[in-house]
């Protein structure tokens, strides 16, 4: 806290809900509403932002230029609300829990503005104010005011240095609120990859990743749907293309309405491959999806156990994700089973199973703004101990001789490395180095498992442990 700086007035306690009926007033930015309105959606209804911010834009007629800068300040703030917050927090005399949850919206959308992005301080000061004024009451819109108005004394970097721990002290602290995440991710991130490299990986989660295609085996070639979609092959998937990110919604694409591809994650695409490379003796046309919706990993290995003349089972716990995985696997030797994975009834003696268990999804955090701030470690039992239990379940299907995936999309140790030692130790099985089976894919550390990451392979973090039963 900086004393030498007034402090803004107390704001009023929360006001009630304003009437439906008032009016949004002319000065109101209809562009950083629907900003704050999609924040507190995700507030309130624990809403995705990339799924509620569309319809609003469409209700309210916004396009082009105004439809990405509501974008941007939407995913923006959600991403950054610890530094956000922080900040605030810091310009405000009371504690950000004693504010109007709305009113904090604003805020955010607000600081987002002067930290993060060339608007000039007077316009985003005005139209917050403006905005908490309608929403709020002109009281409250004062202390707004003053905020803001202390938000904009310091450029980002400046705030970083004052509200974020010593460098030099406590670098996992500082590095986290410089890239907005809570600080036990970044703790996972540093304790799977070291101090080294964690600063990229945290600022991987900001960048919008590309979007990556499988060409159907047997229907359609990577090359010739790089050609049909203006994308690239993908490095290390044969199956593989990337596009350039922002390059339209992806589902429109002819080749994937037609199903000759979907788009799925580089990373998914690799360690489903993984699975099918370690040979093995005997027969090998029985293979089992025990977490299979909503179905990307099962089209891919589908296609493949398809082409070898076998089958393909599939077990998902939700109804309505194992229909999903029926649309994506329509045409295959996949057969579909609303279950537990624990006890799917299902014959023993599969040659290979594939375990893509339930997990916190630390690995795919760039996808969903707010995902960041959605998990806490007090999620990571319940999660550590399913996922134990599956892939016990897995290895119990599996006959002697074949071969089980375990795969999260996670870096996060507890989920990947200690699911897997505290599995093998109480079975005995025997873990493959999966490197081998990640041809041409750099960067794959110490083995025997493999964690990808964005900032090394363009992917998401998925782990991956081969284990022979
Ligand atoms: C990480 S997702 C799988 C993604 C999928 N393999 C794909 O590539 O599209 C994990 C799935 O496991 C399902 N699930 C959760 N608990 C389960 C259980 N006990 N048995 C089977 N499936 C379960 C979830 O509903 C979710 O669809």
């Amino acid at each position: 806290m900086n004393d030498r700086r007034r402090r803004p007035n107390r704001p009023p306690k929360a006001r009630p809900p304003q009437r439906k009926s008032t009016p949004r007033p002319v000065d109101v930015d209809p562009v950083r509403l629907v900003a704050v309105e999609t924040l507190r959606a995700v507030r309130e209804r624990d809403a995705y932002a990339n799924l509620a911010l569309p319809p609003l834009l469409k209700q309210r007629r916004i396009s082009g230029r105004d439809a990405g800068l509501a974008t941007e300040l939407t995913y923006g703030a959600c991403r950054a609300r610890g530094l956000l917050d922080a900040v605030i927090d810091e310009c405000s005399n009371r504690p950000l829990s004693e504010l109007d949850p709305k009113l904090l919206d604003a805020l955010r959308v607000g600081a987002y503005q002067l930290l993060r992005t060339r608007i000039p301080a007077h316009a985003a000061v005005t139209s917050t104010v403006d905005i908490v004024r309608f929403e709020n009451g002109s009281k409250v819109s004062g202390f707004a005011n003053a905020v803001m108005r202390r938000v904009a004394e310091l450029d980002e970097a400046e705030w970083v240095d004052k509200v974020a721990p010593d460098r030099s002290k406590d670098p996992v602290g500082y590095l986290a609120m410089k890239h907005a995440h809570p600080r036990w991710i970044a703790q996972a991130f540093a304790d799977a990859l070291g101090l080294d490299e964690l600063e990229d990986a945290l600022a991987a989660d900001d960048a919008r990743p590309a979007v990556h295609l499988t060409a159907r085996p047997g229907e359609i070639s990577s090359d010739e749907l790089a050609a049909i979609t203006g994308g690239d092959p993908a490095p290390y998937s044969p199956y593989g293309v990337r596009l350039e990110a922002g390059a339209g919604d992806p589902g429109d694409l002819e080749p994937v309405q037609e199903g000759f591809a979907s788009v799925q994650d580089e990373g998914s695409q690799l360690v489903s491959l993984a699975l099918t490379r370690p040979a093995v003796e005997g027969s090998d046309l029985r293979w089992l999806d025990l977490c299979a919706g909503p179905g990307g990993k099962a089209a891919l290995l589908g296609s493949l156990v398809t082409l070898d003349g076998g089958t393909l089972d599939a077990v998902e716990q939700a109804k309505h994700r194992a229909e999903l995985v029926r649309k994506a696997t329509e045409g295959l030797s996949v057969e579909v089973h609303v279950g537990d994975g624990r006890e799917p009834g299902l014959e023993p003696g599969f040659d290979r199973v594939l375990v893509d268990a339930p997990c916190t999804g630390l690995g795919a955090l760039r996808r969903r703004p707010e995902a960041r701030w959605r998990r806490g470690p007090e999620d990571v039992g319940d999660l550590t101990r399913l996922q134990r239990e599956l892939l016990t379940s897995a290895i119990g299907l599996t006959r002697p001789g074949g071969v089980v995936a375990y795969v999260v999309c996670s870096p996060h140790l507890p989920e990947t490395e200690g699911v897997v030692a505290d599995v093998v130790r109480r079975t005995g099985v025997t873990q493959l180095d999966a490197r081998e089976h990640f041809p041409d894919v750099p960067d794959l550390g110490d083995g025997p498992g493999v964690q990808l990451w964005p900032h090394r392979h363009g992917t998401d973090a998925m782990y991956c442990a081969l284990l022979r039963v």
